[in-house]
């Protein structure tokens, strides 16, 4: 098991392929750790390093006690790369993570060579509503927002069969001071006018099912950004490396080439 000691936590994450190959990190979704991306990984082109990591707070990564917030936890990534040292990686972000690769790019533009945001925009959900899931959680506990979250993780054909089941388990044993200091995080996030401001090249991924991240807020998001393509995922829903690995890596192979990674 490999961990780093960043920003004062201790980061889990997971190293594999050739140590000079092109670098891809992916940072993973709100209640989900580094195996998110297990279906995905065998559909990419063989030669890349790929680096996943436990965002503060999920997984196997430390928490450290408090609120925290999305600079910080792109800082979390920015302190990885550094230890590993990397730059000019693509960064592919998940929901969350693609609120971390927003900030990662606009903090330290000279570690990311290109954006990969998926599932994600630059400000997800009413403040409210996450106060009142934070509440939820803290009177009930996390297997009381299971249901619902499998709802919008999922497409009703996917869930239908109980494929849903490993995943609401993985939400279920997130840290709850973890998961809801995230929660704070993505509530106090608004990053709409960082990414107008970014000169990179991007793309943006939405799932036509996701019941999270609808497709009209993810092209919202890629609208703001300069050049930044946009593709949506038929069939997916919020994850679409769990739901449709295949199509997902082959947006994530397109963009790779496009920014001469592969
Ligand atoms: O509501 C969810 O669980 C979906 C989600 C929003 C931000 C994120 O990372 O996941």
């Amino acid at each position: 098991m490999l961990t780093a000691h960043v920003n004062n936590v201790d980061l889990h994450y997971a190293d594999q392929g050739p140590p000079n190959g092109p670098a891809v990190m992916f940072s993973n979704s709100l209640g989900t750790d580094l195996r998110v991306w297990d279906a995905l990984i065998p559909h990419l082109p063989a030669g890349l390093r790929i680096i996943r990591y436990d965002k503060r707070g999920h997984g196997l990564s430390e928490h450290c006690p408090g609120p925290c917030s999305i600079d910080q936890l792109a800082d979390d990534a920015a302190g990885l790369l550094r230890h590993l040292n990397l730059s000019r990686v693509a960064f592919v972000g998940l929901s969350i993570g693609g609120l971390i690769g927003q900030s990662l790019a606009a903090r330290h533009g000279d570690l990311v060579a290109g954006l990969v945001i998926s599932n994600s925009a630059a400000q997800i959900g009413e403040a409210q509503m996450w106060q009142d899931r934070i509440a939820q959680i803290r009177a009930a506990g996390l297997t009381s927002i299971a249901g619902p979250t499998m709802q919008r993780w999922f497409s009703p054909a996917f869930r239908a069969n109980g494929r849903d089941g490993p995943w609401r388990r993985m939400l279920e044993r997130q840290p709850q001071d973890g998961y809801i200091a995230c929660c704070q995080a993505i509530a106090d996030a608004d990053l709409r006018d960082a990414v107008a401001r970014l000169r990179l090249p991007v793309q943006v991924i939405a799932g036509a099912l996701d019941g999270a991240t609808p497709p009209v807020l993810v092209q919202g998001t890629a609208d703001l950004i300069p050049d930044a393509e946009y593709a949506v995922i038929p069939g997916a829903g919020h994850i679409p490396c769990v739901e449709c690995p295949a199509e997902h890596a082959a947006i994530i192979t397109r963009f790779l080439e496009r920014i001469g990674h592969v």
